[in-house]
């Protein structure tokens, strides 16, 4: 299987008279954390939901695990192993976090919605729970109804829901954003701890938290990627600090 888990060819997006995606490619390294920054209005969240499949580029294509995905439904990609975490929040917040993450296993694993709470006493479902909840350090919260989390750890289960469909490439879309230092913080631990485990694109405006986690970057400027390369080359790079990072870096 070829080493990029994903590849972005010539793409192109518009929205009446505005360019957002312009003649875009780039690919995604198997196993890499991949950032993709940009100035606001770059294009970033409109790439993003072409990679998904909640909008359609007008042109280009996008392989995945060399599949052309570009025209498959945003629900058979997820099925390919592609998640998404949103900006916003999508967790239940009268629900207990043990609760909303047997949701959402229930949901991926194609148990009956209706009779979740009934399927927590299943064996599989249990220990499903166990490891899903472990692997965003959230298994001391379980009984805890979601509104009582703090930002931070609505943040890591709704990264652990996501990664409850065992997807093979995780979309974390801002996740830091309208996050205090301490959430960042356990935040960008999580995303180090799931590094190696799958591959993950990173779109963040927080640069010390790419810099410090991503392998690499893609740099988007008026829906152009700019440039793709290893953070030492993007930080160095002339063009970038002049069109996005400011002199100053
Ligand atoms: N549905 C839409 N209709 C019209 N214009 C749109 C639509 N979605 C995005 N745009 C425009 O496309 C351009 C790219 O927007 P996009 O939201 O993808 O950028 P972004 O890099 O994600 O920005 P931010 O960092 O602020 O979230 C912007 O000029 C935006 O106004």
């Amino acid at each position: 299987m070829n080493d990029k888990i994903m590849e972005v060819k010539g793409l192109n997006k518009a929205f009446g008279a505005v360019t957002a995606t312009n003649d875009l490619s780039f690919g995604i390294d198997r196993g890499h954390v991949h950032a993709l920054i940009g100035p606001n209005g770059a294009g970033k969240t409109t790439l993003v939901n072409q990679l998904t499949g909640d909008i359609f580029p007008d042109s280009g294509k996008i392989i995945y695990n060399s599949q052309d995905i570009t025209r498959l439904k945003d629900y058979r990609r997820a099925h390919l192993g592609i998640a998404r975490s949103f900006q916003i929040t999508h967790i239940f917040e009268n629900l207990t976090v043990g609760e909303n993450m047997a949701l959402s296993i229930c949901a991926h694993s194609g148990h009956n919605f209706h009779f979740w709470r009934h399927s927590l006493r299943s064996g599989i479902v249990k220990e499903k729970l166990e490891g899903a909840l472990g692997r965003v350090d959230l298994a001391h919260r379980r009984h805890l109804k979601a509104s009582h989390l703090s930002h931070g750890e609505k943040r890591q289960l709704e990264v652990g829901m996501a990664l409850t469909g065992d997807p093979e490439l995780l979309i974390l879309d801002e996740p830091m954003a309208g996050m205090g230092p301490g959430g960042t913080i356990e935040l960008s631990k999580l995303i180090e701890k799931l590094k190696g485990t799958l591959t993950i694109l990173l779109v963040e405006h927080d640069m010390d938290v790419v810099f410090s986690l991503a392998d690499m970057v893609t740099v988007l400027v008026y829906g152009e990627a700019i440039l793709t390369a290893p953070v030492d080359q993007v930080r160095k790079n002339r063009r970038v600090q002049q069109a996005y990072l400011g002199d100053g870096w």
